[in-house]
């Protein structure tokens, strides 16, 4: 069974404790992954630290060839590793064309595309104040090194939307995958440490501990966390200790309001996606559906009839929508929420019982008759469930909206676009997509409002926050 190592100055590191990973569809031990010791994590700093006054004198344009390296590199290996995505994180391989199942292969041309949109962006330097006395231009500088601590949802993507950034504003990394989903990180991380000056990218693997010693470390310049917020309080106590500046992406429980003029079968696909894509397991998918009662059963309908054309099973099977839960945590959260929700007098219209078998298999579940309050609604359930709650009226499913504590994203869904965007605007959530759901792109900034997060990635904003401002003042006479 191979055994997946860390790259530290470029080179594989021994492996001295492991721990397994495992196949979500099938419950086997797939491969073997190198669990770093607090030694590795401070040599994987002190290497980054040593690299990166080197590769932040290199010139933009240099930087971005590298990232265009870096694109190259995944394009060359995307297949075997949207294989090793679906093995270990368990969505189908799918497609990447329009019209095909989101699954690996998308993971994987993200990855490529997000390099390559992010080596096109300028930074330029802003002049902020000029008159005949002087003139204000605002340099970026790098943080240092950047500490990347990634969750296991989108394991490569979201990942990369760590590293590229980082690397191209001319800091180096280190970057920790999560445990559900080292192996297939680590193979990418490798190919793209390959293509890169030694030390530039760096990893360490390994549970919470692992992530703790890294984001404790005052020799970190910005920490990057994707992951639970209940973790991300404890990455910001630890970024407090060492005044360390930190972007946090956070869950959400994004609320999906249709209004009364929307066209249920013309809007069922992208309510559907937007709710189910990768199972439900996305930051920015639909948690909670938001009906007006003239709607209700026609979107129901529409919903459950997708929901039955979806095949769930092996990932690796040609055919395949759907794939497992990705771990036994996230399993048992959606099928307590569930019960929960059952035991309250919900309507489960489909889904609601786990499959027998090896896997985590749970099938896809709406859920009607059930109101905010209740826990399916008011916790994220990061997975295959969408509960579905009436409104009467606009200015109170607005307010039902808005009353949690999270605010990642959220959608309306109408004909008229002008009155979705009056929607929109009142709603509390980083961004608010109007007849769409999570549709990111690596141009606009995304990031949560609320407990969602800190900070946010993409475009320049997102470069720019990789960076500190570093002001030029002259005195011009
Ligand atoms: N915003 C987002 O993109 C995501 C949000 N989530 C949310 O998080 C929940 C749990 O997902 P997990 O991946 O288990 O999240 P998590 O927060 O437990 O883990 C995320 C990463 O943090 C690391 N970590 C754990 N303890 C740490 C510590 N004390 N210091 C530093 N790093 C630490 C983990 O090893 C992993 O690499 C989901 O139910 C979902 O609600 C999960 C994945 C992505
Ligand atoms: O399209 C892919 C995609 C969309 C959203 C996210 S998350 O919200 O950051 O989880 C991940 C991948």
């Amino acid at each position: 069974m191979q055994t997946f190592l860390n790259t530290v100055n470029g080179q594989p590191v021994a492996a001295g404790k492991t721990f397994d990973s495992l196949n979500p569809a099938t419950g086997e031990v797939i491969a073997k992954v190198a669990c770093s010791s607090r030694e590795e994590v401070d040599q994987a700093i002190a290497t980054a630290q040593k690299a990166q006054p080197a590769w932040a004198a290199l010139t933009d344009a240099q930087r971005r060839a590298y990232l265009i390296k870096i694109a190259d590199a995944i394009k060359a290996h995307a297949e075997p590793l949207a294989e090793w995505v679906t093995r270990e994180q368990g969505k189908p391989l799918g497609g990447d064309g329009r019209g095909s199942v989101p699954g690996s292969r998308f993971e994987l041309m993200g990855c490529e595309g997000w390099t390559r949109a992010t080596a096109a962006i300028d930074v330029p330097v802003e002049v902020v104040f000029e008159n005949e006395q002087r003139r204000d231009e605002v340099h970026r500088q790098p943080y240092g090194v950047v500490a990347a601590i990634a969750p296991w949802n989108w394991p490569l993507l979201i990942a990369m939307w760590q590293i590229v950034p980082s690397l191209r504003m001319g800091n180096t990394v280190v970057i920790k995958p999560s445990e559900y989903t080292s192996a297939c990180s680590l193979e990418l991380f490798r190919l793209i440490a390959e293509v890169l000056p030694p030390g530039v990218l760096n990893t360490v693997s390994g549970f919470g501990d692992v992530g703790g010693w890294l984001s404790d470390d005052p020799r970190i310049g910005k920490i990057m966390f994707t992951g639970s917020a209940s973790t991300g309080s404890k990455v910001a106590a630890a970024a407090a200790r060492n005044l360390t500046p930190t972007t946090l992406e956070l869950g959400g429980n994004d609320a999906a309001i249709v209004l009364p003029d929307a066209d249920p079968e013309s809007i069922a696909m992208g309510l559907f996606w937007g709710a189910f894509l990768n199972m439900g397991q996305t930051c920015a998918c639909v948690k909670r559906l938001y009906v007006p009662d003239s709607l209700h059963d026609q979107i129901v309908a529409a919903l459950a009839k997708l929901a039955g054309a979806m095949p769930m099973g092996d990932g690796m099977l040609p055919g395949t929508a759907m794939g497992p839960i990705q771990n036994r945590m996230q399993f048992d959260k959606v099928a307590r929420l569930v019960e929960a929700a059952r035991s309250a007098g919900a309507t489960i219209v489909c889904g609601g019982q786990p499959s027998e078998g090896p896997g985590n298999f749970y099938p896809l579940t709406l859920v009607t008759d059930i109101k905010d309050g209740n826990p399916l609604v008011d916790e994220e359930q990061f997975g295959p469930v969408l509960p579905i709650i009436r409104y009467t009226d606009v200015d109170d499913v607005v307010a039902k909206a808005n009353r949690l504590d999270v605010g990642l994203g959220a959608s309306v869904w109408s004909r008229d676009a002008e009155q979705a965007r009056a929607v929109a605007m009142r709603l509390q959530a980083g961004t608010v997509w109007i007849n769409q759901h999570g549709v990111i792109h690596p141009l606009v900034p995304f990031g949560g409002s609320k407990r969602s997060g800190w900070g946010v990635e993409f475009g320049v904003e997102g470069l720019k926050s990789v960076t500190r401002p570093h002001v030029i003042s002259m005195q011009k006479s």
